[in-house]
């Protein structure tokens, strides 16, 4: 189905403001989602899976394929970086699995629930109740305070937070002295932080995190990938990044590359020399020699 076509694609559009429009979305769904308990293990072991995962924008010559018959499979309490050049799909495969974007073809699971061929209102729910999000742009609601902004998604969802998680969370992250100040009040690492508790709250079954350094200097950006880092090694959350920073992919365990819609590589146990040094053939296949044939990865 061309995406132009969708409905759903109103989130594709309004990606970095998708936690403020899934609030609002998610406040218009009154049942609880009883079905879906976070945490719930699915039968392999993967937090996440895809196969055969196309997704391509617009329609005849203008076509986009953005993704290209992915098969990836996001292991259950590990942390993986996404990478790859820009325009190579990390975003849009990040959407994808999280059920914020329609697919083209292919199935996508979250646990042992498909989510692919799930209507809208079934989809919102799954992501209220089973994924955290963090982006960018923080996307804080500007009128609460923030711990109203930390506890906003299991508030409209009518869930009480487990108050001894939370308070770890809120001093892990040095939050405490800051809970009743708005967002402008705060610095923009902290703002990211308060977006990492947010996301955290709930104890998601999986988190999302697309590029949530990027607007942080380095030692907030590494306090932030501390404690992603500790989610997944002392609270078996699973986290996936969408990043292009080698130093901050070196914090996953494992790296997957992207080139063109496809996963051309992956790397276990980074560091941050040796994504820069798989980062380079990247820039060698785009920008080949005067006269040389394009190598295709
Ligand atoms: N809504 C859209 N409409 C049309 N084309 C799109 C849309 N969103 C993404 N694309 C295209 O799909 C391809 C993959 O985009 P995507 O944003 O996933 O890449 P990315 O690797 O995340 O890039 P970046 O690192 O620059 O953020 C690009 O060619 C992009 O131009």
């Amino acid at each position: 189905m061309g995406d132009t076509e969708c409905g759903r694609d109103h989130i594709t559009l309004g990606r970095d403001e998708h936690d403020m429009t899934s609030s609002i979305e998610e406040a218009a769904l009154s049942t609880p989602a009883a079905e879906h308990a976070p945490g719930r293990p699915s039968a392999d072991g993967t937090a996440a899976r895809a196969r055969g995962l196309t997704k391509a924008y617009g329609s005849g010559e203008t076509t986009v394929l953005a993704l290209d018959s992915v098969d990836v499979d996001i292991v259950r309490g590990r942390f993986t970086a996404v990478m790859g050049p820009s325009g190579s799909g990390k975003s849009t495969l990040m959407h994808c699995l999280a059920g914020l974007d329609t697919v083209s073809a292919g199935q996508v699971w979250l646990g042992d629930t498909e989510i692919t061929g799930l209507r809208d209102r079934e989809l919102t729910r799954l992501r209220r109740d089973r994924i955290g999000f963090m982006f960018q742009s923080f996307n804080l609601i500007p009128t609460l305070n923030a711990r109203e902004n930390i506890t906003l998604p299991m508030d409209i969802a009518g869930q009480r937070p487990d108050e001894a998680w939370l308070d770890q969370v809120i001093d892990t992250l040095g939050l405490r002295d800051r809970l009743r100040h708005r967002p402008a009040q705060l610095s923009g690492g902290q703002q990211q932080r308060v977006a990492c508790a947010r996301a955290l709250a709930s104890r998601p079954e999986l988190i999302f995190a697309d590029e949530p350094t990027g607007n942080l200097d380095s030692r907030s950006g590494l306090e932030v990938l501390g404690f992603l880092r500790e989610a997944v090694d002392r609270l078996h959350q699973t986290v996936v990044m969408v990043t292009h920073d080698p130093g901050a992919a070196a914090h996953s365990d494992l790296v997957l590359f992207l080139a063109d819609g496809r996963i051309v590589d992956e790397m276990r146990r980074p560091t941050a020399e040796s994504v820069l040094e798989r980062m380079k053939r990247f820039d060698v296949i785009r920008a080949p020699a005067d006269g040389a044939a394009p190598e295709r990865e």
